[in-house]
């Protein structure tokens, strides 16, 4: 069945199997013997097709299984070979049953055959009862029956068994013998042994001494009838999708932390983002409360230069001259109130008491506390009333807009009305000058422009530049807390995944020894890859989700756009492809054998 010609393996400069040749029976138990060391699991590995880095010829069934590529030994495994190792090899998380169907998932019958099959071979094995256990809950004894049965499922003609009994007591390693006794009777089985007592149940044992294989009955080295030819058919019918979405399952709580720990990281970032948004809604709720912001006073005579400078500014408009202006008439009800003298004052230095500033274009005015209390003992009553102003010929209408701190007898109105005043002034020398900055974002530079030119403006500068610094230490505050948010995530989700992929290598060494090749192996982790990938998406839309609720129920001001949200579910999908394909990368490419003995 086997011809094992001038085999010679060599790790570095060590030789450990030196030029031996063996012709193995097509059928039988042949015990391996040798001591620790010897090269008993390398020759094996060698037969199984786990490493092909050797010089010589190993021939099966006719076929020289040393000149196949990975793809075409994947396939010999599959059909040829039952493979059972010294410590089970069984997936945690899965049951016994779903273990041995695993190696099924290869062969071309139906899923219920398989099934069929796989609780027959359980009752022969004496484990019927245990088939929808949990392998972790079975004893050693019954977990080598289980993997056993795995070996058997898919009826190989080579059964090769890595000390199947090391972990087993007497009676129990006597039992798993006698069931490799009898199977085989129509197959080939090799056992590796330290157990001299093994070797009573074989029909012929080898040993290894000197890196040479030594047979005790000669007989069985010219056994060749009956041989059967080498099965290699290529097709695998094999769902790397359905497994990797089972193994994804068995690893669901440390996927759930992964997908936790990064869609926090990502959220926390996107939220810092998003503190330029409170920021913006910030400063409307500064301009509502503040309608002057954006006024400038420059008290003084002017010889025309100041107001050119002021009219020559793109980020400057509404540029005029304010005057004394006298003989004004304050009517609310049936009270009257007369002021000989007013004079224009800076708007945007005021503090409001109630309400506003007057705006522009609606009729407004705002009046000092001490003018206000003529008309009315509570002052805040007056919010929204209608006082009639007289000035000169004229008579306005305005409504009461706010009442501001001054200490004395004034009022403000509106820019747009305040200028119809100054239209009957003649002669008279401006007593100072009134401007507006266009944008919020320029009432800094612009006070600052004019200090600089020496020209004393009452401004909101300080006010709104406290309100900006404030803003952008918060900002910075902001992005370093989400960054470090960020970097803990993504370190601990990195941890856990490299973690994870580490304690996955027998688990893939075990899909390989079954058969599975390396680029369904691959499928089957891309696929559990883009699962925790959508599963971290969807954590980080539920989280965005949450963060907006609590928002609003809180009336935070946050404000997170639908693009903000749709990048931060995007960036925490392809984050989590990135860190998982870093973390699985060395796992793909490690070579079954090398898997095997990690
Ligand atoms: N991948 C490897 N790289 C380097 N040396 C290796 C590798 N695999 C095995 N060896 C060495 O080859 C020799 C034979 O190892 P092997 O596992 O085949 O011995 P063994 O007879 O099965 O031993 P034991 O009975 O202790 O399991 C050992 O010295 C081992 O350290």
């Amino acid at each position: 069945m086997i011809e094992i010609n001038n085999l010679i393996k060599r790790y570095d400069n060590s030789v450990i199997l030196d030029d031996t040749s063996f012709t193995f029976p097509s059928k039988g138990l042949i015990c391996l013997l040798g001591a620790s060391g010897s090269g008993k699991s390398t020759l094996l590995n060698m037969i199984a097709g786990f490493d092909s880095q050797y010089s010589g010829d190993i021939t099966v069934g006719g076929t020289s299984i040393s000149k196949l590529n990975a793809d075409e030994l994947c396939a010999y495994r599959r059909n040829n070979i039952g493979f059972i190792f010294q410590n089970y090899h069984l997936l945690s998380g899965y049951t016994v049953l779903e273990n041995i169907l695993l190696s099924c998932e290869l062969n071309p019958s139906s899923e219920e055959v398989n099934r069929r099959n796989a609780l027959e071979l359980l009752n022969k094995l004496g484990l019927s009862q245990k088939a929808d256990e949990k392998i972790e809950n079975l004893s050693g004894g019954q977990k080598q029956r289980a993997a056993i049965a795995r070996a058997l499922i898919s009826n190989p003609r080579i059964v090769l068994a890595d000390e199947p009994t090391g972990a087993l007591d007497r009676s129990n390693s006597n039992e798993i013998m006698e069931l490799l006794k009898e199977i085989s009777k129509d197959r080939l089985v090799i056992v590796i042994t330290h157990d001299q007592n093994i070797c009573n149940f074989a029909d012929d044992v080898i040993h290894i001494e000197n890196g040479k294989m030594i047979s005790k009955d000669i007989d069985t080295q010219t056994d060749i009838t009956g041989d059967h030819k080498l099965s290699l058919n290529m097709d695998i019918k094999v769902s790397a999708f359905k497994l990797g979405l089972k193994n994804f399952n068995v690893h669901l709580t440390r996927y759930i932390a992964v997908s936790l720990a990064i869609s926090i990281g990502i959220l926390a970032f996107m939220l810092s983002l998003s503190s330029g948004n409170i920021m913006e809604n910030s400063i409307s709720d500064f301009k509502e409360k503040n309608t002057a912001f954006n006024n400038g006073y420059i008290q003084g005579q002017d010889d025309g230069t100041v107001l050119k400078i002021l009219n020559s500014d793109e980020r400057i408009e509404n540029v005029y001259y304010q005057y004394k202006i006298t003989d004004v008439t304050l009517r609310l009800g049936d009270k009257k109130e007369m002021l000989t003298e007013k004079y224009p004052m800076p708007k945007a230095t005021e503090n409001m008491s109630y309400g506003t500033m007057p705006k522009a274009g609606q009729n407004e005015m705002a009046l000092s506390p001490s003018l206000a209390k003529k008309f009315e003992n509570d002052i805040s009553n007056l919010l929204g009333k209608e006082l009639t102003l007289q000035y000169g010929e004229k008579e306005y209408t305005l409504t009461i807009s706010g009442i501001y701190n001054a200490g004395y007898d004034d009022f403000f109105v509106s820019s747009d009305i305040e200028q119809e005043f100054y239209k009957n002034v003649d002669g008279q020398k401006p007593h100072s000058i009134s401007y507006d900055v266009k944008d919020f974002e320029d009432i800094v530079s612009v006070s600052q422009m004019l200090t600089n030119k020496k020209i004393d403006s009452k401004d909101s500068a300080k006010e709104v530049g406290a309100l900006q610094s404030t803003f952008n230490s918060l900002n910075h505050l902001f992005f370093i807390v989400s960054i470090l948010i960020l970097a803990i995530g993504l370190f601990i989700s990195t941890v856990l995944l490299i973690k994870l992929q580490n304690s996955r290598y027998k688990e893939l060494g075990l899909l390989s020894a079954l058969g599975f090749n390396k680029g369904s192996i691959q499928k089957m982790i891309v696929s559990e890859n883009l699962l925790l990938s959508a599963m971290s998406a969807i954590f980080n839309a539920v989280l965005v989700g949450c963060a907006y609720l609590i928002s609003m129920v809180f009336s935070i001001s946050m404000v997170i756009t639908l693009s903000q949200i749709l990048l931060s579910i995007l960036s925490t999908g392809v984050v989590v492809i990135v860190i998982s394909v870093i973390a699985s990368h060395k796992l793909i490419h490690t070579e079954p054998a090398v898997a095997l003995r990690k």
